[in-house]
């Protein structure tokens, strides 16, 4: 009421003023003259007054129709522009992007008030046409605050991420990474050159096709499979790709056309149904839907067993094929890609500071004997190796920009007001590089952890680490990712010595460049050659 006030008087106060003005300006201009003084002055009264009463954050001066958006597409990456204008307005930004209010969080603070005062109100997705089109919003991932999200979350936190489910699948983990090791030794022995990402991804997609299908689904040397795997690894470059293009309709609806025009759409709906079609083939759905009821008595169902007996929220019908089918794509592609993508910078980082790869290699051989494989249960007892991994989530978050979310009704957020659907960007990559959460923020110092034990990505209350996101909508895998990511760089730390493909290069000048997109892999994948720090009878006993 008080701010009611104060905001009537100032408008009362600034109409009086441009009335005077007014009443002057006829006085001594011509009529003519007169008029264009008015006009100045409404616009003053627009943009000045009352943008200053519509109690927006700091942020870039809008374009006409575009707003900001040349600040986010073209040029920079858009988690690296994003931070260098929060350095000019802000950790609370007001972005307007074509139509779309949108703000933006670039401090640990800031996402703590988000997360303590609003997380409900924040839990919902950005729209658009590729999710619209991709999944119709039905799976995990794209689907909007709502019945149909919490079902599907409830389904998947306690059947495939609960500590009981991760435990489970232990056993097919290690007989993974044992494959991996030894595809490294023999490529060492040849002196092969090793493309850890590709390694890695086909290492990763095994291990959720274990979990999802209890099956592994790329066997290197069967042709089959390996047919199987380029599909998938087009169809989810394909995805990643048109994922990431700019689609002005999202933000200007009245340039539909354009969109239509580009051909972009088209192409989504042929993406949609070859992700469709590839996807439902690799779950057997028919296969699933026939075995049903007459299995035989050492059957041991899987996950699209499970998804298949669950009913739909409203509990009227089974869940759609759709939204299985879209459900097990979402752990494909969220899964794979990304706990590939931290591995191969974290070793990157190690590459260009040799003296911590020694540290952490040191740490590995005074926990584990020579003679054995490192195991899941090593891992609490390697400090030095979890510092290493928090500083790799710090400075490269695999979604560095999150998902996008949206505000379900009006917010208010450190005084500022916000109407309903706005769109809210965590920027995770500026979060993590908040000078007041971190001394020296763009180095990779992993004893910054080693001080800070406690500051932890499986802590929910840490907001200056949080490469999973927070709140409700938080990453359901993180504690599977956290587990795969670091148990796999203590293997190849243990098994082997690790050198740049380029020997003569000064470990230094390593290109650390990202690529953009949704997740943000290296540029260039990283290129290495392994010696084995392990007898060759070490590697023939693994799994
Ligand atoms: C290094 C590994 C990973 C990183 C950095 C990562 C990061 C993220 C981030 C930032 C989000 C958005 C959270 C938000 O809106 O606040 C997200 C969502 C999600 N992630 Fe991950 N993720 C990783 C691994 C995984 C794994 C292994 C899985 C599953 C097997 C997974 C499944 C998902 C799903 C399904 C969502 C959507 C959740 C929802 O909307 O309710 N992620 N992830």
């Amino acid at each position: 009421m008080e701010e009611d006030r104060v905001d009537a008087a100032n408008r009362d106060f600034f109409g009086i003023i441009l009335q005077k003005l007014c009443n002057s300006a006829i006085a001594i201009l011509s009529a003519k003259e007169a008029m264009c003084a008015m006009i100045v002055g409404l616009l003053i009264v627009r943009f000045v007054i009352v943008r200053k009463k519509d109690d927006r954050p700091p942020g870039p001066w809008p374009w006409p129709i575009v707003g900001n958006l040349p600040s986010l597409v073209g040029g920079q990456l858009p988690h690296v522009s994003l931070f260098q204008l929060s350095k000019s307005f802000g950790d609370l930004m007001f972005l307007r992007l074509g139509c779309v209010p949108c703000v933006v969080i670039s401090s640990a603070e800031m996402a703590k008030e988000v997360f303590t005062m609003n997380d409900q109100n924040a839990s919902s997705r950005g729209q658009g046409m590729f999710v619209e089109i991709m999944t119709g919003y039905q799976s995990l991932s794209a689907a909007p605050y709502g019945p149909h999200w919490r079902h599907l979350r409830k389904i998947c936190s306690a059947e495939l991420f609960s500590q009981k489910r991760v435990a489970a699948y232990q056993i097919a983990r290690t007989e993974e990474m044992h494959e991996l090791l030894k595809a490294i030794f023999d490529a060492s022995r040849e002196k092969s050159v090793i493309n850890l990402r590709e390694s890695l991804t086909v290492m990763s997609r095994n291990n959720m096709t274990r979990m999802l299908l209890k099956k592994r689904y790329f066997v290197r040397n069967d042709e089959g499979s390996v047919q199987q795997g380029q599909r998938l690894d087009h169809l989810m470059s394909l995805i990643f790709e048109q994922a990431a293009t700019f689609i002005i309709s999202d933000f200007v609806p009245y340039l539909l056309f354009a969109t239509k025009l580009s051909g972009y759409e088209k192409k989504l709906r042929k993406t949609r149904q070859d992700s469709f079609d590839v996807c439902a083939a690799m779950i057997g759905l028919e296969k699933h839907r026939q075995r049903k009821g007459c299995e035989s008595r050492d059957y041991v169902p899987d996950f699209v067993d499970l998804l298949m007996s669950m009913p739909s929220e409203d509990r009227s019908d089974g869940l759609s094929d759709e939204t299985i089918t879209f459900v097990m794509l979402d752990m494909l592609i969220a899964g794979s890609e990304t706990t590939a993508i931290t591995i191969e910078w974290a070793l990157a980082e190690l590459l260009r500071a040799p003296d911590l790869l020694k540290q952490a290699q040191a740490e590995l051989d005074s926990v584990i004997s020579q003679d054995r494989p490192v195991q899941e249960a090593d891992l609490e007892q390697l400090p030095y190796l979890q510092a290493i991994v928090k500083e790799t989530f710090r400075l490269h978050p695999a979604v560095p920009l999150g998902l996008p979310r949206e505000f379900i009704e009006p917010c208010q957020l450190a005084g500022y007001k916000f109407p309903a659907k706005t769109r809210l960007i965590l920027n995770l990559w500026a979060i993590h590089r908040d000078p007041n959460a971190y001394d020296r923020p763009h180095e990779f110092d992993p004893n910054r952890f080693l001080q800070h034990p406690e500051i932890n990505v499986l802590n929910y209350c840490h907001y200056q680490l949080m490469p999973f996101g927070a709140g409700r909508r938080i990453c359901p895998g993180l504690t599977l990712a956290v587990l795969i990511v670091t148990s796999t760089l203590a293997h190849l730390l243990h098994s082997f010595d690790w050198y740049s493909e380029k020997s003569n290069q000064n470990p230094e000048d390593l290109n650390m460049s990202e690529s953009s997109g949704l997740t943000t892999p290296r540029k260039n994948a990283l290129l290495l050659t392994a010696k084995p720090r392990k007898s060759p009878s070490y590697f023939e006993m693994l799994l």
